[in-house]
């Protein structure tokens, strides 16, 4: 059986003059330790999916299930990253840090010998007592990846956490990232709208399309260690995406003999 099991959910809201089908007779298996990127455009369900995978949201009709238990609520065991950081700014990055860990209630000289392991994992430690309003916004994201973290979640779910981040930020973040949680071995649920960014990171990519939201097709990303965006491979798997979105031109080539 698969670490996460999704079968046939549908997900409708309720509207004035008729119903609105968000999602619809989605399938999808997850493995333990697999990084899993929704890529879609707007309004294609991507959220909705990753809302009820992470217990914020049930779905109206089938089932979604980790580790053979439906998922009823959000748990401690799993963290949701989302845009815009969400840290406090009334605390200290190391404070924000130990947020999780103090609900996991760790005495407090664990929770800043933690704290200060995951944001030098993030390359923030000398970092530990400024406020988030003196960090940069890919500084902030980094503190939000390192407190998810050190709680050691089984599952992150990330919704479109660099999209708020110029386009280099954004590049050397995936990066992080991807290196992070591979040696980390998580198994990651990663919503995006960008197809770069989803072949710089998956191991699988469901490509979704809207109307009622679907998952069109899931492919594989043979690539292995850090991921070149300019090789060949990287843009023959590139390329295989935006075909599925049917983002290419047709081959309007004319021939005179
Ligand atoms: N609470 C709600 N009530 C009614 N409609 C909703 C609700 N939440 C989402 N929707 C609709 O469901 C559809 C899917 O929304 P969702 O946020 O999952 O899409 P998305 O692919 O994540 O889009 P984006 O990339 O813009 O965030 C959208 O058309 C949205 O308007």
């Amino acid at each position: 059986m698969s670490y996460i099991t999704i079968e046939d959910v549908s997900r409708v809201y309720p509207k004035k003059g008729g119903d609105f089908t968000a999602l619809d007779h989605v399938s999808l298996t997850i493995e333990r330790g697999e990084f899993i990127c929704l890529l879609g455009p707007s309004g294609c369900g991507k959220s909705t999916l990753l809302s009820i995978l992470a217990g914020f949201d049930r779905p109206t009709s089938g089932s979604a299930k980790i580790d053979g238990e439906t998922i009823e609520a959000p748990s401690i065991r799993r963290v949701t990253i989302f845009q815009n950081y969400g840290l406090l700014p009334w605390r200290t990055v190391g404070k924000n840090v130990e947020l999780g860990l103090e609900s996991l209630q760790l005495p407090r000289e664990e929770r800043e010998e933690k704290a200060r392991r995951y944001l030098k994992l993030v390359g923030l430690e000398s970092f530990f007592d400024h406020y988030p309003a003196e960090l940069s916004g890919g500084m902030q994201q980094r503190v939000a990846i390192a407190r998810a973290l050190a709680v050691d979640p089984d599952i992150l779910f990330m919704d479109e956490p660099f999209a708020a981040l110029d386009a280099i930020t954004r590049m050397k973040l995936q990066d992080e990232i991807s290196a992070i949680c591979r040696e980390q071995k998580k198994t990651i649920i990663f919503v995006t709208h960008d197809i770069d960014e989803a072949v710089v990171l998956a191991d699988r990519i469901a490509i979704m399309t809207p109307n009622p939201g679907k998952i069109k097709t899931v492919l594989p990303v043979d690539l292995h260690g850090r991921r070149d965006r300019t090789s060949p491979d990287f843009l023959h798997i590139r390329d295989r995406v935006f075909t599925a979105f049917s983002l290419k031109p047709e081959d309007k080539t004319e021939y005179y003999i």
